[in-house]
């Protein structure tokens, strides 16, 4: 981070998984952190060598010394529509995880559907069970990936149901290591093309956002799986 020269108007969020992630983030600049649970037992294991409920502890810890130091802290909940060695993930399963986060102290959430089985019915059920709980979709943040093709159905779901903020990453680049067959996230122009399309203005330059994601893939050795990069390109031949 300490090469990055970033405006003032850029956040910079880190993963934190322990302490130790906590005092390196904040020694490298970020402004704000975010800590990660998982809705299943396996994914908790392979991913933070912990438990579903050690990691949430963990996170809770973390949590009240970022907040001690003023920086807002978001909650991530993985594997909250399926997991490949679980299986499908039972709505019934977050609230709680997540009523946790919130009574632990972190400012937002975001509900990951790690492996991108999710789909808009199960999208809507999931919200409407945080409600129930009390929890105010303006506290909720939607994280996809387009593993099978349903990132954006997902996120039309969600702003119907009064999400506004969402992950995405450039070029669609970027994937967790430790999800057997996860893909990359949604792409942040295809996320950009349909708000546009919507008459939602973003503020993102659809053009320098693909130039920048068709630089990354170059310098990565692989292709983003973008249809709105492939098709912007083409266009330009
Ligand atoms: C949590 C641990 C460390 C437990 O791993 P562990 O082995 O149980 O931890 P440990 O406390 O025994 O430490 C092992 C070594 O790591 C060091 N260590 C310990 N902590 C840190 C730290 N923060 N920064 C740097 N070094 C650290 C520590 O100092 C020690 O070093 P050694 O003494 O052996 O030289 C490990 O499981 C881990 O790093 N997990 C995170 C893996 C990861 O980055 N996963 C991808 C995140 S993205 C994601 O989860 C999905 C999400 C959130 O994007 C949304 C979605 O799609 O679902």
């Amino acid at each position: 981070m300490g090469r990055l020269h970033l405006p003032d108007s850029v956040r910079t969020v880190v993963l934190v998984p322990n302490r130790k992630g906590l005092e390196r983030a904040v020694a490298a600049g970020a402004s704000e952190v975010a800590v990660f649970v998982s809705a299943t037992k396996e994914f908790a294991k392979r991913n933070l060598n912990s438990t579903v409920d050690g990691a949430i502890a963990a996170a809770a810890e973390v949590t009240t010394a970022a907040r001690a130091l003023g920086l807002p802290v978001r909650g991530y909940i993985s594997m909250c529509f399926g997991d490949p060695w679980e299986g499908s993930v039972p709505v019934e399963r977050v609230p709680d995880i997540a009523k946790t986060l919130i009574d632990s102290g972190v400012t937002s959430l975001s509900l990951g559907d790690t492996i991108g089985v999710g789909t808009p019915g199960h999208v809507l059920a999931l919200l409407g069970a945080l409600r129930e709980r009390g929890i105010p979709t303006s506290q909720i943040a939607m994280h996809f990936h387009d593993t099978y093709g349903q990132a954006l159905s997902n996120v039309y779901a969600s702003l119907t149901a009064g999400v506004s903020e969402f992950d995405s990453s450039a070029g669609g680049l970027g994937r967790c290591p430790y999800a057997k067959g996860a893909t990359g996230n949604l792409a942040t122009e295809d996320l950009v093309w349909m708000l546009h399309g919507l008459g939602i203005d973003t503020g993102i330059d659809l053009d320098s956002l693909t130039d920048t994601s068709s630089w990354m893939a170059e310098q990565i050795g692989h292709s983003s799986p973008s249809r709105v990069v492939t098709a912007l390109r083409a266009a330009r031949t």
